[in-house]
């Protein structure tokens, strides 16, 4: 026999990912009472699918590239990964799939959870459908939260759903390296991806749509990228994609745009991302299944009347990372607190209540050989982005830290100086050992620090910091 039960909470939250948890714990912290609700795992897919699980592929990499730049140092890192000690590592980050840890912390936090899938049913409403068949019908005070992040998007190529591709899940979680695996698309996924599966002994062959890799980003990041694929031996394509594909004798034949044929072990399609919205009861408040969420800047949902459904994290499209969506949670968590407990809301520019960093300071580091770090514009952006800018470009491999950091060291960097106001409007690294950079380059944009002060920001002798100084002084020229 299956129950019914009903509750009432101030705040109910959707979605157990790094993003869910975060607002209900600041929802908790603001006093209200507060329930999560989540199908899988407590942590979501950064965790266990996603940032955890590839971050640990990829670290041996990226290190030991660095070190084979260290003379003395690369004999010791000339022979292949130990695959099987790098696999143990990735199951341990990723908690070996379980996730008592979490849920400790909920505890700790005060939130109460449900595991089960949670439906809106209309204003305020939520019902939760456990695995045991039970329905719990949840009621919130003054907010419900969607948190329930993204899926693979997979795009329609003839055959796709009859090969039992991979996607994003199935390349993090991989318990061998497939003798040859083809990559369909060219962005962060695809990238990283290769990088770790190329170096852990598959042959990878990317199927990129466009002219180059990561399009979102600088150009120069995409080719210097390219240039260390091609040199792992990752064969890329350019202006490629698949139009068929199908399995036999299993392996999966792929037929390509420009007419040839490929052979794989294992296909992954790495082709963005869609919200997971589907089936969470959109329809029962006037929105459509299926589609993202758009919210103004302290995540209320717009379309939806009272303001009481918010969404946060990667459902909303803002920025698909999990420090940003945790930026999100910590900003729609204190304003539901604030406007549950009558307090004055702050919706100035970077006020308390608002996530002004979305538009303009959004920090992402791509952890490949070499890595790439950025924040803030792109010179791609430039043109629609309303603002004067003047582009400062620099050869990294110029400047002392990096000649201390390995040798044949080579990455490249731009600044993109908003004239008017004399400060750093975005900022892009390539090279080795970037990725530890960018926090500063994210204090410079979102701080809006003049750049006559960031003269006096003196960076230590010999780090790849010093990049700042050299780009200030190409500024001034
Ligand atoms: C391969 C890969 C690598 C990545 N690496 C990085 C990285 O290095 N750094 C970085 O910043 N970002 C990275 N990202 C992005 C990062 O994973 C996401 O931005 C982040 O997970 C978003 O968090 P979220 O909480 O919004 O959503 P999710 O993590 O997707 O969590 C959503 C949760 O909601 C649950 N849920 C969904 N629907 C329901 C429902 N109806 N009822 C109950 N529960 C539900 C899901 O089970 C899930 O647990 C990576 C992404 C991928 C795919
Ligand atoms: N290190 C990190 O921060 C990190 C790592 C991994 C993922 N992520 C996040 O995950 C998100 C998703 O990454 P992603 O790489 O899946 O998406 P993406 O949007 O970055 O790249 C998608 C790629 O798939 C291609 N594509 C799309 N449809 C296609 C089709 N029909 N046929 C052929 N190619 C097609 C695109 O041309 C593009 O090259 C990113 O927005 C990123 O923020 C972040």
């Amino acid at each position: 026999m299956t129950n019914e039960t009903t509750r009432t909470y101030d705040v109910i939250v959707i979605g157990a990912g790094p993003v869910g948890e975060n607002v209900a714990e600041r929802a908790r912290a603001a006093g209200l009472s507060t329930v999560i609700i989540e199908r899988e795992l407590i942590g979501g897919e950064c965790s266990f699918w996603a940032c955890d699980p590839s971050k640990a592929l990829l670290r041996p990499v990226v290190a030991r590239a660095d070190a084979s730049r260290v003379p003395g140092l690369d004999p010791a890192v000339a022979g292949p990964l130990d695959v099987d000690a790098v696999l143990a590592h990735r199951d341990k980050m990723s908690s070996y799939w379980k996730d008592e840890d979490q849920v400790d912390w909920l505890n700790s936090a005060g939130v109460d959870l449900i595991r089960g899938h949670g439906r809106l049913t209309g204003p305020k409403k939520v019902a939760v459908q456990t695995a045991e068949g039970d329905t719990i019908n949840l009621t919130a005070r003054h907010a419900v939260a969607v948190s329930t992040g993204t899926r693979a998007a997979l795009p329609p190529i003839p055959g796709y759903d009859t090969v039992r591709p991979w996607t994003s899940r199935e390349a993090t979680t991989a318990t061998k390296a497939p003798g040859r695996l083809a990559i369909v698309g060219g962005g962060v996924v695809a990238v990283e991806m290769a990088t770790a599966w190329q170096a852990l002994g598959s042959q990878v062959t990317m199927l990129v749509l466009e002219n180059g890799l990561l399009e979102r980003m600088e150009p120069f990041a995409g080719d210097l990228v390219t240039e260390g694929l091609r040199e792992a031996g990752v064969d890329i394509r350019f202006n490629t994609t698949a139009t068929f594909m199908t399995r036999e004798d299993g392996e999966v034949r792929i037929t390509l745009s420009d007419g040839s044929e490929l052979a794989a072990d294992e296909i992954l399609l790495a082709t963005g991302r869609a919200p997971q919205t589907r089936d969470v009861g959109l329809q029962s408040v006037g929105l459509t299944p299926g589609d993202w969420l758009t919210v103004d800047d302290t995540f209320q949902v717009t379309g939806v009347d009272g303001g009481w459904l918010y969404a946060v994290g990667d459902v909303n499209r803002r920025a698909l990372m999990t420090h940003q969506g945790k930026y999100q949670a910590r900003i729609a968590g204190a304003v539901i607190g604030a406007r549950a407990n009558n307090e004055p809301v702050d919706t100035a520019p970077w006020g308390a209540h608002v996530a002004t960093a979305d538009h303009s300071a959004v920090p992402q580091v791509v952890f490949t050989t070499p890595e790439v770090a950025s924040v803030g514009l792109t010179s791609r952006e430039i043109e629609h982005s309303g603002r004067r800018i003047k582009v400062v470009d620099y050869d990294l491999a110029q400047i002392a830290g990096a000649h201390q950091y390995g040798e044949d060291y080579r990455g490249h960097a731009r600044m993109l100086i908003d004239t008017d106001q004399g400060t750093v409007a975005g900022i892009t690294f390539a090279g080795p050992g970037v990725g530890e950079l960018v926090h500063s380059a994210t204090i410079a944009v979102s701080g809006e620090v003049p750049l006559n002060r960031l003269w006096h920001a003196v960076p230590a002798f010999p780090t790849l910091g010093e990049i700042w100084l050299r780009l200030l002084e190409t500024h001034r020229g």
